[in-house]
């Protein structure tokens, strides 16, 4: 089978650090996945982001063992330019994405494109799709740093988004927003995988995972613990020995089993907990309510 993303045996440590803060970490991820990376505080997600976007050893040097292949080839063989343009990167605070040189937010998404040397009327009809794409299209003349945090990460991701990279890797985006802002930001996030593109999502929040994500990796203290499809992993009850939750449904439906309830599978998505209680109160002769 061809992967698009393969981390082969990582070892990784911080030139300043004193152990390995990735170690011996292998996976891959399919063209087209859905990737959540779950874990406490301080496990390595953002390192192992780092690592998959080059930055790991381009810019970061420390020590770096194994290997990290985008379509076939190694990252340590690609500039970070190039890698630019296969993996787009979206940060837990968006404005540190933000170039900080454009007046408009028009302007700050067509700035990676000028960059790039794209025609002028080529870029500009891409950012329009973008940002109708988006919905920030209301907000073209605005200046990007008067905007509310949600609006500023929709900017983030539109300015990656236009760069057309195959891969986006998305580290925490809706750490610091409000519920609204979540929500518009995961409208995006599930628009792009619509189109198929190849997703790496860090996130805290477990119900949003339970959502999205086709393939979960749990990490603790820089090894991989869990590796699997979206309802194995989050309904493992070994998720809570590492300081990770899961979702309130999943918790729901193994408290529910432990009392009796003999529920057909544990469910993740408040849909199957409805689904799967019905199918409970119907068995049992009771009344839904
Ligand atoms: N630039 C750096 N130099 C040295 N150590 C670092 C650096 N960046 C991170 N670390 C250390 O590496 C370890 C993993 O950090 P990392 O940020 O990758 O974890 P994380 O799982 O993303 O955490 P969080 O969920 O809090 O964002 C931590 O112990 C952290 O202190």
């Amino acid at each position: 089978m061809d992967y698009l993303i393969e981390i082969q045996q990582v070892t990784y440590q911080y030139p300043t650090g004193e152990k390995p803060v990735l170690q011996d970490v292998s996976f891959q991820i399919k063209k087209g996945e859905f990737c959540a990376i779950i874990g406490p505080n301080g496990s390595g997600k953002t390192t192992l982001c780092n690592a998959i976007r080059g930055f790991i050893p381009h810019f970061y040097k420390g020590e770096l063992h194994g290997d990290v292949r985008i379509n076939g080839k190694s990252i340590k063989d690609q500039t970070v330019g190039e890698l630019s343009l296969q993996v787009g990167f979206v940060f837990q605070n968006p404005f540190s994405q933000i170039s900080g040189v454009s007046e408009t937010v028009f302007e700050e998404i067509r700035f990676g494109l000028e960059n790039l040397g794209i025609d002028t009327v080529v870029a500009e009809k891409r950012v329009d799709e973008v940002m109708k794409l988006t919905k920030i299209t209301h907000l073209q003349d605005r200046n990007p740093f008067e905007l509310s945090g949600g609006q500023l990460q929709r900017v983030a991701l539109a300015s990656i988004i236009v760069m057309e990279p195959d891969i986006l890797v998305i580290d925490e985006p809706t750490s610091q927003l409000d519920p609204e802002g979540t929500e518009e930001v995961f409208e995006i996030i599930r628009l792009m995988k619509e189109k198929q593109k190849t997703i790496i999502l860090v996130e805290h929040k477990m119900e949003l995972i339970a959502e999205y994500a086709d393939h979960i990796i749990l990490i603790d203290d820089g090894k991989v613990i869990l590796n699997g499809n979206n309802e194995e992993i989050l309904t493992n009850e070994k998720v809570l020995e590492h300081n990770t939750l899961l979702p309130q449904y999943a918790m729901l439906g193994l408290e529910l089993r432990k009392h009796g309830v003999n529920l057909d599978r544990i469910p993740v998505t408040e849909k199957q907990a409805k689904e799967e209680l019905t199918k409970w109160f119907a068995q049992e002769g009771q009344i839904y309510v």
